[in-house]
């Protein structure tokens, strides 16, 4: 009974909002370690006797158990026109929920697996059917109301209390999303696991952690990002920039979308019989999205945390990109100007690394010393020079300061985009939070990632090491937050994935995974 564990990560859009939707412009995006788990079962064996008995047709079982009535099933059946992948109501209930994310993603990677495959072999691979299980780290969904019904305040340290993959009481529509790509990541380790479960890529294909962006990433990662775009653009009804997908499959990255015109013919139609891998193919040079290698300072730590006031981000999109039409001149400057801090943090924050791979003890004094200062507000204090401090570690804290000016260069100028678009990028709340945030010791940087609003604040803090845990600049942020009283801010537990994107699990080293498969359906 073969089984297939893959998982793949969230996402934050540090910076690029907006911008990203235009290949002209790229986004800094960091994927984060809250992670989605899809895991593809064979049948055991006494349910194959069973089914073969009977004759049943290939049946998949989809669950999410995180969810209350969240269990779907399909038939799938082949002939002269292709497959047919259809829902059909659960045997434990008449009726049935219908979700369109899932449904596309089986429907068309197996479209897929028989072009690569075969029918035959695929029909042989399929046996009588297979049981998928999804589910999701507890960051992707608010988890306020969890916290409140055990009496936990919004901390950390209250969210390490809750269980792996907890329920979340409700059904699959009426869930608080905190903004991390829960759709994107989804659809990634559907799609990736069933490549890999029917033989399409080899299991190895996601071992290279793609450091090096697409240049080093193998073919079987690039057929999943292609095909992955492809089913969240068709379930979403239209083609948005990608990033989410590709920080799913790739990782943290700088990235440049793709032209939307190689899915030109296959997005006119759902159900269309158009060949598949001529198009998804990884040698079709139409796919021309860019990914290039990022990937935040050591000693640094990336937090999170969802704002419980939210916006409508289609809405923003639209009214920011009107204005892009209507004034065009005056945004097309903004937006130049805009990218180029954008470009120029994100390769100060590359410099970092670099700093730190040629001289690592330099490297964690300028973070010791930086994270003792009262504040870090005034570029001078960074940039003062202290007679006690070696000119390495000096060197290094001029680039810490180069950082922090240029994070809050990118927040001036995503507020000055808000204030010319009549659009609430940067809502003077979020201002305010962010400020007190900025304001103390050890912030590098900060800002609403994606399209702002009021959904969510980022913030690059100081991690030094042998610092007792009262001291370090994320417990002075978690206070700021516990006790802010102008937004309900509720931290998320997700950092920076150390792995790169999509990625092969083993089911028994995740925590609280075996506990899930083993459950009844
Ligand atoms: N655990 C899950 N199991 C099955 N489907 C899921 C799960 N989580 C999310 N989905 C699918 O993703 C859809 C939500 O997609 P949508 O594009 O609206 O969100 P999103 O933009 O990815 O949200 P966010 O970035 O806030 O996570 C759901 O309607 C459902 O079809
Ligand atoms: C505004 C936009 O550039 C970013 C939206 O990001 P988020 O979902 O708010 O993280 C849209 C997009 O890139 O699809």
């Amino acid at each position: 009974m073969a089984t297939t564990a893959i998982s793949s990560p969230g996402k934050v859009l540090l910076a690029g909002g907006y911008l990203v939707l235009d290949p002209a412009y790229s986004g800094v995006v960091v994927s984060t370690s809250a992670r989605f788990y899809t895991v593809v079962q064979d049948l055991d064996e006494a349910t194959t006797v069973a089914r073969a008995k009977a004759d049943r047709p290939i049946e998949i079982r989809v669950r999410s158990p995180q969810f209350v009535n969240a269990a779907y099933t399909y038939l799938v059946s082949f002939d002269v026109d292709g497959v047919h992948v259809e829902q059909v109501a659960d045997s434990a209930s008449a009726s049935f929920t219908k979700n369109k994310f899932v449904h596309l993603a089986l429907q068309r990677t197996i479209a897929l697996a028989i072009e690569a495959r075969g029918a035959g072999t695929l029909q042989n691979r399929l046996g009588y059917g297979l049981d998928i299980t999804i589910v999701g780290d507890n960051d992707f969904y608010s988890q306020r109301a969890q916290l409140t019904s055990r009496n936990l305040p919004p901390t950390l340290a209250s969210l390490s209390q809750l269980p792996p993959f907890n329920h979340t009481g409700v059904r699959l529509p009426e869930v608080h999303k905190t903004g991390l790509g829960s759709s994107a990541a989804l659809i990634t380790s559907l799609v990736s696991s069933l490549l890999v479960h029917l033989g399409v890529v080899a299991r190895d294909s996601f071992d290279n952690d793609a450091e090096g962006g697409t240049a080093s990433a193998s073919e079987g990662r690039r057929l999943a990002h292609n095909l992955a775009q492809y089913v969240h653009c068709l379930a979403q009804g239209k083609v948005g920039s990608g990033f989410d997908v590709s920080a799913a499959v790739f990782g943290s990255q700088l990235y440049t979308r793709f032209d939307p015109v190689v899915l030109g013919s296959l997005m006119k139609d759902e159900s269309t019989n158009e060949a598949l891998l001529p198009v998804i193919s990884p040698s079709n040079t139409a796919w021309n999205y860019r990914v290039e290698p990022f990937k935040l300072p050591p000693l640094t730590r990336l937090m999170l945390a969802d704002v419980d006031a939210g916006s409508d981000t289609p809405s923003l999109v639209g009214k920011v990109l009107k204005w892009r039409k209507e004034a065009a001149t005056a945004a097309n400057a903004h937006w130049d100007a805009l990218d180029k801090v954008n470009h120029a943090l994100s390769e100060t924050l590359l410099k970092l690394s670099e700093m730190h791979a040629r001289d690592a003890t330099a490297y964690a004094k300028a973070v010791k010393y930086l994270s003792t200062l009262q504040s870090v507000q005034h570029l001078d204090q960074w940039l003062a020079i202290n007679p006690n401090i070696p000119p390495a570690t000096q060197e290094m804290i001029d680039i810490f300061a180069e950082a922090h000016r240029l994070s809050e260069d990118v927040r001036a100028k995503m507020r000055e985009m808000g204030k010319l678009s009549g659009v609430p990028i940067e809502p003077p709340e979020q201002t305010e939070l962010l400020d007190a945030c900025m304001s103390g010791a050890g912030v590098i940087g900060g800002g609403v990632p994606g399209a702002g609003g009021y959904d969510a604040i980022w913030l690059l803090v100081l991690d030094p090491t042998n610092c007792p845990p009262q001291e370090l600049p994320s417990s002075r942020i978690e206070g700021v937050w516990a006790s802010w009283k102008g937004l309900d801010v509720s931290p998320l537990s997700a950092s920076e994935s150390v792995a790169k994107g999509v990625r092969l699990e083993t089911v028994d080293q995740v925590n609280g995974l075996r506990q899930l498969l083993d459950a009844p359906w």
